[in-house]
């Protein structure tokens, strides 16, 4: 399996209040093309801090961090903002708790906006995400008039739109009623699997958590690796997830 994102020896702290708080201690990890992962642990341990790391929006402090780029594992550590663009652009997608939708936009504008950052257009793939995730109806309405389980829904279809390789998500459904959670991860997990795009989710649900195949949970700037659905036998494993995905579908 291709090796999309590697860290290694990642160390990552703070100064607040005059005292400096490491916050990733050495850590090592890597994601595969089509991996899911849940990420968690204690409210300040790091999670976002390290989805932050990966996209680029946080610097660390050392260690390497290498991403897939035009076919290639390649570090980071000499990129400059042109190539952290280019590699958000084309490669990642993200989910973040407040939505970051466009306001003065429609639902289609939205979607076609990520798109157009990649000179693409509308195609077919946009109509499959729209018709799954029940945005049909809503393609012309303004996000601002939508309700947070909408507005996911739309933040979700922009975030595959392009098909990414990497999905950084950050308590995706952190605010929704826990049915309208179940919903859009059994969606998200459904849809990323069409794309073979690997997920990483900062969740604090062991419900969402189990949607993925691996959790990582995040404690004293360490991380430790559990396995999920992986654990039982590959038939087992899908089949249950397809259960509980088409259980909480048939609730829609
Ligand atoms: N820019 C910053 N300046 C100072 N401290 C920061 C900064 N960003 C994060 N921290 C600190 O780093 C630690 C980790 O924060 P982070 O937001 O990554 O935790 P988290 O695991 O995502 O927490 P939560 O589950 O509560 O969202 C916290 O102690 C936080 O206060």
């Amino acid at each position: 399996m291709k090796t999309i994102v590697s860290l290694e020896n990642i160390c990552k702290g703070f100064i607040d209040g005059g005292s400096f708080h490491q916050v990733l201690d050495k850590v090592n990890l890597k994601l595969h093309q089509g991996q899911t992962v849940a990420l968690t642990g204690p409210s300040g341990s790091g999670k976002s801090t390290l989805l932050n790391i990966i996209a680029g929006f946080e610097s660390i402090d050392s260690g390497d961090l290498s991403l897939l780029s035009t076919n290639s594992l390649a570090s980071t550590s000499n990129w400059l903002d042109k190539q952290w663009s280019q590699f958000r652009r084309q490669h990642l997608g993200v989910v973040f708790q407040q939505f970051n939708l466009l306001t003065p936009l429609n639902v289609r504008d939205n979607i076609s906006f990520a798109l157009s950052l990649n000179q693409q257009q509308w195609n077919p793939w946009c109509d499959e995400l729209c018709q799954q995730l029940g945005l049909n109806e809503l393609l012309s309405r303004s996000v601002e008039n939508l309700s947070g389980g909408q507005q996911q829904r739309v933040a979700i279809a922009r975030a595959l739109a392009h098909k990414p390789q990497l999905l950084l998500a950050d308590e995706p459904t952190g605010n929704l009623d826990e049915q309208a959670g179940m919903q859009v991860m059994a969606l998200l997990t459904q849809l990323a699997k069409q794309t073979n795009t690997c997920i990483l989710m900062v969740t604090h649900s062991d419900q969402c958590a189990e949607f993925m195949q691996t959790r990582w949970h995040l404690q004293q700037g360490q991380i430790i690796e559990t396995h999920l659905a992986q654990d039982l036998a590959p038939s087992e494993a899908s089949s249950a997830l397809d259960k509980n995905k088409t259980n909480l579908l048939a609730n829609k």
